[in-house]
């Protein structure tokens, strides 16, 4: 059994996980399925004494509690998911079927049972697959159950009382959670550990490949929503109905689908063949574009902006205050879901803490300006990605170069892109040399300051000057922490091609370089050797476009931004070393920061011969 091609197939699906349990949410997220979680309201009060065992009592219930979300998801958007996944776990001793306690009473009632006794762990799952026909909920329930055996040591009953007083029993089955502190009362266990934590992912798996690549027979059955089966007649469910349809065929391309049909037609010629390895990872990447652009969308509207420190909303009320569709609205927050950006959960929507902390407008950490410049530029500019290709590098844009001063607007929403950027990296590029020697720095096209407060705040000896164009300084307040910036730092306007640069005993260039073709990097550093004096320093930062192929796909994003902006180009971090040796900085260090990201170069000013 090859895992990712099967949980692959769910990839493209929008799944539910009926269920409430952090355990099982964990399991599933951990084995790589994308899903959302809609906890049912299913009553765990079926009778049962009217089950032949006690697999098929959590079996039904699992069952019913997927079937609940299922068709209250289809009553609320007349859509429903494509899979819904349910389960239960129960725990028997004795003949009893013992459930989640009601209080720490009976949470002492349930571990006597089970003390110093071997006892069953049954976890009943149920993977409905779900489509609409005819204007009602049509279901493929499939369903199977594992039993794991679990055995306690025999335990004082301070033991068991402090076990309780923990507070760990109350929500798990049995009363005791064996992934955590309860794992201490337990002798052995014999079978799927995570079938007792609340979710038997192996079984799962399987019974995927079996739903996925039938060799034959299995137990799915079609039921009508309206038509579940009473619960006495449930026992039947595991046995296929001879001469029955192919399941398989029917979940797949739907009922009468083209997959099954293909299928059927591969059976009747004799030559079965077994499909290709699912390519999930490549689908993954084919619809890459559409997970980005769902973001950017997301961000625009400011979702995050109105589900940041709210109680959670549902998708009317966001569609309410963002001013769009509330069936629109729904598709996105699901689309937010699957993208791990929002959770959802019985009251609706809310952030997770990386949207809030990164993709609402605001905040110290907010990428929001950077979601926005892709969308309205970046993305743009990627379209021309096969002129760029075919005509070589900064073809692309017509030789028209991209001003970034040509509206107050772009020149806010480029820096406000640049100052999110900067803020995750300043501190790092900051603290990867020491620079503690330097009790002067210049800031080159230093545009909100980021890097500069980072270097006065590392380096209380250091007086920071920010130098940038005039256009840019002028917008540079709103940027500032409190409102203002350090005295240690101050902002000084010009053109570094042009104007004299201030003196300073490091020079920094901070994602300069990558901009300019060879020429005009001459002509910078050139200029920047000549003021400064001996023992002096530069620092760069810049993204590489390295050979190393374990960097490839960290600097792929930089990579083709470069071959497809108007102008500059990209270097390896040995092209960047060339560069300031040849223009008399020697001793050059190297560092790494940002996971990779950036490359750093030091480099210390000799003395001319
Ligand atoms: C034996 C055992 C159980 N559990 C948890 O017990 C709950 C069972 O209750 P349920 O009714 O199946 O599920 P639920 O939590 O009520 O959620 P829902 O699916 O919404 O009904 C689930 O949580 C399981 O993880 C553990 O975490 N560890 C263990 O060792």
């Amino acid at each position: 059994m090859a895992l990712s091609p099967v949980i692959g197939k769910l990839l493209h699906k929008r799944v539910v996980l009926a269920s409430a349990s952090p355990r099982r949410r964990e399991i599933l997220s951990q084995a790589g399925l994308r899903f959302e979680v809609v906890p049912s309201r299913f009553k765990e009060t079926l009778d049962k004494a009217s089950f032949p065992a006690p697999y098929a009592y959590a079996m039904e219930t699992a069952k019913q509690k997927a079937l609940e979300v299922a068709a209250r998801m289809y009553q609320k958007d007349l859509r429903a998911p494509d899979v819904v996944i349910g389960a239960d776990t129960i725990v028997t001793v004795g003949g009893l079927i013992l459930e989640k306690p009601v209080d720490k009473q009976d949470a002492y009632r349930m571990l006597s049972m089970l003390n110093g006794k071997e006892h069953s762990v049954f976890t009943g799952v149920a993977i409905i697959h779900c489509c609409s026909k005819g204007g009602q909920l049509d279901t493929d329930v499939c369903q199977f159950h594992e039993e794991t055996t679990v055995r306690f040591s025999r335990l004082s009953e301070e033991l068991l009382w402090e076990y309780i007083d923990s507070g760990e029993p109350m929500d798990k089955a049995g009363g005791y959670g064996i992934q955590a502190l309860g794992g201490m009362l337990v002798e052995y266990v014999h079978g799927d550990f995570l079938n007792v934590v609340g979710f038997p992912l192996n079984h799962f798996c399987k019974k995927l490949v079996e739903l996925y690549y039938p060799p034959g027979r299995h137990d799915v059955r079609r039921v009508k929503h309206d038509s579940i089966p009473a619960v006495d007649t449930f026992e039947d469910l595991s046995d296929v109905e001879g001469g029955g349809s192919d399941p398989a065929g029917g979940i797949e391309g739907g009922p009468g689908g083209q997959a099954a049909a293909g299928t059927r037609g591969a059976e009747a010629n004799g030559a079965v063949e077994s499909p290709p390895p699912f390519p999930a990872d490549l689908l993954g990447l084919i619809d890459g574009f559409k997970a980005s652009k769902a973001l950017f969308t997301a961000c625009k509207l400011k979702v995050f902006d109105v589900l940041k420190d709210e109680a959670p909303l549902k998708a009317a009320e966001v569609a309410g205050r963002i001013d769009a569709s509330v069936c629109g609205t729904g598709r996105l927050l699901d689309a937010c879901v699957a993208l791990g950006l929002l959770e959802k959960t019985d009251g609706g929507y809310r952030n997770t803490e990386v949207a809030s902390r990164h993709l609402a407008s605001d905040g110290e950490y907010s990428l929001h300006g950077l979601v926005t410049r892709h969308d309205d530029h970046t993305w743009e500019l990627f379209t021309r990605l096969e002129v760029a290709v075919r005509q070589g590098p900064n073809a692309a844009a017509g030789g028209k170069v991209e001003d970034p001063a040509q509206s107050q607007q772009t020149m806010l929403q480029f820096m406000r892109a640049m100052h999110g950027l900067s803020k995750l990296t300043a501190r790092r590029v900051a603290t990867a040399f020491d620079l503690s020697r330097f009790t002067s720095a210049c800031d080159l096209g230093g545009c909100t300051g980021a890097l500069a407060h980072e270097l006065a705040h590392e380096y209380p000896r250091m007086r920071v000057t920010v130098f940038d164009l005039p256009d840019v300084l002028e917008h540079v307040a709103c940027f500032q922490p409190g409102g203002r910036p350090s005295e240690r730092i101050s902002f000084v306007p010009g053109d570094f091609f042009k104007d004299s640069l201030p003196e300073a005993e490091l020079y920094v260039l901070s994602r300069i370089l990558h901009d300019w073709p060879d020429d005009q990097v001459h002509a910078l550093l050139g200029r920047l050797s000549g003021r400064c004096k001996p023992g002096g320093g530069v620092l760069v930062a810049e993204e590489t476009v390295d050979e190393d192929p374990a960097a490839a796909r960290s600097n792929l994003a930089a990579a083709l931004s470069l071959l497809v902006r108007p102008r500059g180009r990209g270097r390896s971090g040995a092209e960047y070393r060339d560069l300031l040796e040849q223009h008399g900085f020697r001793d050059v260090q190297v560092a790494a920061a940002a996971g990779g990201a950036l490359h750093l170069l030091l480099g210390t000013r000799a003395s001319p011969p």
